[in-house]
């Protein structure tokens, strides 16, 4: 079952903190290696590579790998109405949060006839991934399509593994999702080759596929598990990315007053994800630490998904992490930069408020991961592997660019010219400061 790391009494620095607490074996880096010919497959061979993978992968050899327009609409209207509002909700929700998020243009007039804007412009295409080889992510459609169109984005493809049980075609429910946000350009293309069939772009290899299956795109963004990361990894820089937002972390910072059995069960909630999955508490607590151990006994076994719950929990990426008091957690969880921070102790807001590090924070009783998971209205797609050091979760600002435009008159350079002149000659650049000084003889 899950183990435990004491860090009580020993004063670690924040490298030694990384290094001591958990972390998955298979990481990005290796898989990676893994995952690089199956990038370049795509990009030299396109939709014949697509169909070998998602025989491979996926167990089924996709007929259309460009999903028909009339199969969306069939899946919306086949949708359980209880899932339809489900889904509307989440996208009223995220939309509302997402519309916030827009960054606004700004001119600095910095001296008489002298100015700098900023415009932030939407990317032209973007490439959306949903999940679905272990569970079903049509809400990750929702987080994804939801805050590329709120950034302006005009051209947007999603793609997700084909199912065989529903022909070699995604699972209906994101299909539907699909067609409920009003896209039609939707891929049953999965993990690592979906990723570089929209960095690269694919040549069709059927009839159905004609010349071009798909476009390449600017922007790929999207969770995955660890393959997909990966291969995010791989095409960065080809395209922009958002985060690496890989196999799921929860990471629990709770005292005392903290109830064990919803401890016990948030774990569990993002443990079933996948065997790579990490859950993480770190508690002054030993009483708290052993009544979530006992819960944990109770519940795994019962739990659907329990031996891929029961993996995560014993995995090298698990472990309850005892600490000297919430000063010394907060330290430990900022380190360790989790996807998902719940706080469940005394004084969380405020203890919240102190964190640096951390994909989404979530903070009392009553925001358990979960919530944020589908309907809170904030994204779900959350930097993994300590990427929340230097990233942010998936928003609007991962879709959009700023293009700063500058504007002097003759007076406001003239003013200058001696100062860019002496500091161009200064680099060595003369000619910089000359092409000032021209147009002033
Ligand atoms: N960080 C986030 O924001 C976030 C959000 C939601 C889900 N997730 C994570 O997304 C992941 C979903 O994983 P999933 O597996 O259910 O679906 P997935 O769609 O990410 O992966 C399925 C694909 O993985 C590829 N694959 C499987 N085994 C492979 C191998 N050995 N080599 C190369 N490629 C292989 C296949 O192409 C398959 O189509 C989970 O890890 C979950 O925790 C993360
Ligand atoms: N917990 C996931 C992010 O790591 C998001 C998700 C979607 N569905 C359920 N959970
Ligand atoms: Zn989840």
């Amino acid at each position: 079952m899950i183990s435990r790391i004491d860090l009580r009494g020993r004063s670690l620095s924040a490298r030694e903190l990384v290094e001591t607490l958990p972390r998955a074996e298979l990481g990005v880096e290796d898989a990676a290696h893994r995952v690089a010919p199956i990038v370049d497959a795509v990009r030299a061979r396109g939709a014949e590579a697509l169909r070998e993978y998602a025989e491979r992968f996926d167990g089924v050899r996709p007929e259309h790998l460009r999903v028909p327009v009339d199969a969306l609409a069939s899946a919306l209207g086949a949708l359980d109405p209880d899932v339809r509002a489900g889904l509307e909700e989440a996208i009223r929700r995220v939309r509302l949060v997402h519309a916030a998020q827009r960054p606004q243009d700004f001119t600095v007039e910095i001296a008489p006839g002298a100015q700098v804007r900023q415009r932030w412009v939407p990317v032209r295409r973007v490439g959306l991934y949903a999940p679905g080889g272990l569970a079903v992510y049509p809400s990750s459609v929702v987080m994804n399509v939801v805050a590329a169109q709120e950034a302006g984005v005009r051209s947007l493809a999603v793609a997700s593994p084909p199912q065989k049980e529903n022909g070699g075609l995604p699972h209906p429910t994101i299909l539907a999702a699909c067609a409920l946000l009003g896209v039609d350009e939707v891929y049953a293309v999965g993990g690592a080759q979906a990723v570089a069939m929209f960095a690269y772009g694919a040549a069709g290899s059927e009839p159905q596929d004609g010349d071009v299956l798909c476009e390449p795109v600017d922007v790929v963004t999207g969770p995955g598990n660890v393959y997909v990361a990966a291969a995010k990894r791989l095409v960065r820089g080809v395209v922009g990315i958002d985060a690496e937002a890989g196999p799921t972390e929860i990471a629990i910072l709770a005292d005392a007053t903290a109830d064990p059995g919803h401890v016990a069960t948030d774990l569990i909630s993002q443990a079933e994800h996948d065997p790579l999955a990490a859950a993480v508490l770190v508690t002054p607590s030993v009483e708290l630490a052993a009544a979530v151990e006992a819960r944990l006994a109770d519940l795994v076994t019962a739990t659907k998904h329990a031996a891929r719950v029961a993996q995560s929990l014993a995995g090298p990426q698990s472990a309850i992490v005892l600490v000297d008091d919430l000063e010394h957690g907060l330290r430990v969880v900022d380190a360790y930069g989790a996807e998902h921070l719940e706080i469940q102790a005394d004084g969380a807001a405020a203890l919240a408020e102190r964190v640096t590090s951390a994909g989404a924070i979530f903070v009392g009783p009553w925001s358990p991961v979960s919530l944020g998971d589908y309907m809170a209205g904030s994204n779900h797609v959350l930097p993994t592997g300590g990427c929340a050091h230097f990233s942010s979760g998936l928003g609007v600002h991962s879709y959009v660019k700023a293009v700063q435009v500058i504007e002097y008159d003759r007076d406001a350079l003239e003013d200058l010219a001696d100062r860019i002149v002496a500091v161009a000659n200064d680099e060595d650049l003369p000619a910089h400061g000359e092409a000032v000084r021209a147009r002033f003889v």
